[in-house]
């Protein structure tokens, strides 16, 4: 369905947390490294269910791994950051569409955030004075705005 990918996360249930979510979406899960964990942490496989049955999962040594193993379509890869230029629920997605993820303390680094143009920067809304959302649950109320903005295809439930 879509790409996510997180660069450099820290946090194991966050991680767990994103597999699980990737399984029950039809994701295809990138992890960009240097990971905070080891990928048999056992707080991160409690909370993503065997993620090697159910979700798939691909792990890159870093972003130019990433580009050089995956070549995807540029112009349809997004940075999620909430110094973000336009707002999430304002875009019109698209099957195969990746979505790019900072990691818990710092977000994605700047040079990285920079190299998208300014319309492929995305922000989710948020209270005036809040500083970001959780990782994991960015990663969610994004992949089920674009699979809802699809029409969940693949789901067991359509409604
Ligand atoms: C906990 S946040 C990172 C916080 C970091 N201190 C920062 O300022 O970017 C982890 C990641 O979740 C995503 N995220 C969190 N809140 C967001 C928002 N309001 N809009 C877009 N992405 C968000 C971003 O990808 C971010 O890098």
């Amino acid at each position: 369905m879509f790409h996510i990918v997180l660069v450099a996360p820290e946090i194991p249930p966050n991680t767990g947390n994103v597999i699980r979510l990737a399984a029950n979406t039809g994701c295809t899960l990138h992890l960009v490294e240097p990971l905070g964990f080891s990928m048999d942490d056992k707080h991160m496989r409690r909370a993503g269910l065997d993620y090697h049955e159910y979700a798939e999962l691909r792990v890159h040594a870093d972003w130019a791994a990433l580009l050089a193993r995956e070549q995807p379509p540029l112009a349809r890869m997004f940075a999620m950051t909430t110094r973000g230029s336009r707002s999430a629920h304002g875009l019109a997605f698209q099957a195969g569409d990746w979505f790019v993820f900072g990691s818990e303390t710092s977000g994605l680094p700047p040079a990285l955030r920079d190299s998208f143009p300014l319309d492929q920067r995305l922000r989710l809304p948020m209270r005036a004075g809040q500083r970001s959302l959780n990782l994991s649950n960015a990663v969610a109320v994004t992949v089920f705005e674009a699979w809802r903005q699809c029409g969940f295809p693949g789901a067991a439930d359509q409604i």
